[in-house]
């Protein structure tokens, strides 16, 4: 029988995820936080799901190698896949913002260095405002490099502001909300549209 491949971010927003198939009606029995496995079956078999890392979840969308996936916003962008964006799960809430300092402003006369787990989405944000940046790729602790002089400002995810607030930095723009969405390939979306189409508005009818 034919199934849909599901491409799921590991980490801290899977059990949310997987809770929102549930309610769909797709129970992944054998799914917990702590599990080493990567490939579940629900209990009707009508879906693979593959844990993996949240950057790659595009990656595994637009090549098809998964039909859908489940995401947060800050990693399609980063990712610039070319994959369909049908749903905003509307969990996994935070924004993409550029930081800095308290009080040091963007001073655009010398070529800023900007750190950060998204070089992408910060070169688009500050090249959509004519300016040029160097980037310094970092995987975590992005809030040290301004601290320590290695970078001017940090493009990084802000939930409750605690992090940048304990480290002296502030917001200095706002980029873009980011939550949780499905996104769908988009040949599967074409050529499976009769078991993707009940697949999605499943779970639409759940977020309601
Ligand atoms: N406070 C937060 N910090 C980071 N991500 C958050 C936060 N709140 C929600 N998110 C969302 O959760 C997603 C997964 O976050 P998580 O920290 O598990 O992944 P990651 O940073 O890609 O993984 P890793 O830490 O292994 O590199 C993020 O991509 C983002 O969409
Ligand atoms: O506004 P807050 O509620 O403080 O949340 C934001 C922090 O959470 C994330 O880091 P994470 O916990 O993923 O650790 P990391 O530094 O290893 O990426 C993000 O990169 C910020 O540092």
């Amino acid at each position: 029988m034919e199934s849909i491949t599901l491409a799921l971010a590991k980490g801290r927003t899977s059990e949310k995820s997987i809770a929102l198939l549930q309610n769909a009606g797709f129970h992944f029995d054998d799914f917990h936080d702590q599990t080493r496995k990567l490939v579940f079956y629900d209990t009707e078999q009508q879906i693979k799901l593959i844990s993996v890392k949240a950057l790659d979840v595009p990656t595994y969308v637009e090549n098809g190698a998964a039909d859908v996936g489940i995401v947060g916003k800050d990693n399609i962008l980063e990712s610039q896949s070319s994959v369909y964006e049908l749903l905003d799960l509307k969990f996994g809430k935070c924004k993409l913002v550029v930081a800095g300092l308290t009080e040091q402003k963007l001073n655009t006369k010398t070529k800023l260095t900007v750190a950060s787990k998204y070089p992408s989405v910060a070169k688009i944000h500050f090249e959509s405002k004519g300016i040029p940046i160097e980037t310094i790729k970092l995987n975590g602790s992005v809030e040290l490099a301004p601290l320590i002089g290695m970078a001017d400002f940090i493009v990084d995810i802000v939930e409750t502001g605690r992090t940048l607030r304990e480290n002296g930095l502030s917001v200095i723009e706002e980029i873009e909300d980011v939550s949780t969405r499905l996104i769908v390939n988009k040949a599967s979306f074409a050529t499976k549209s009769a078991l993707l189409e009940p697949f999605i508005s499943k779970i639409k009818n759940a977020l309601e």
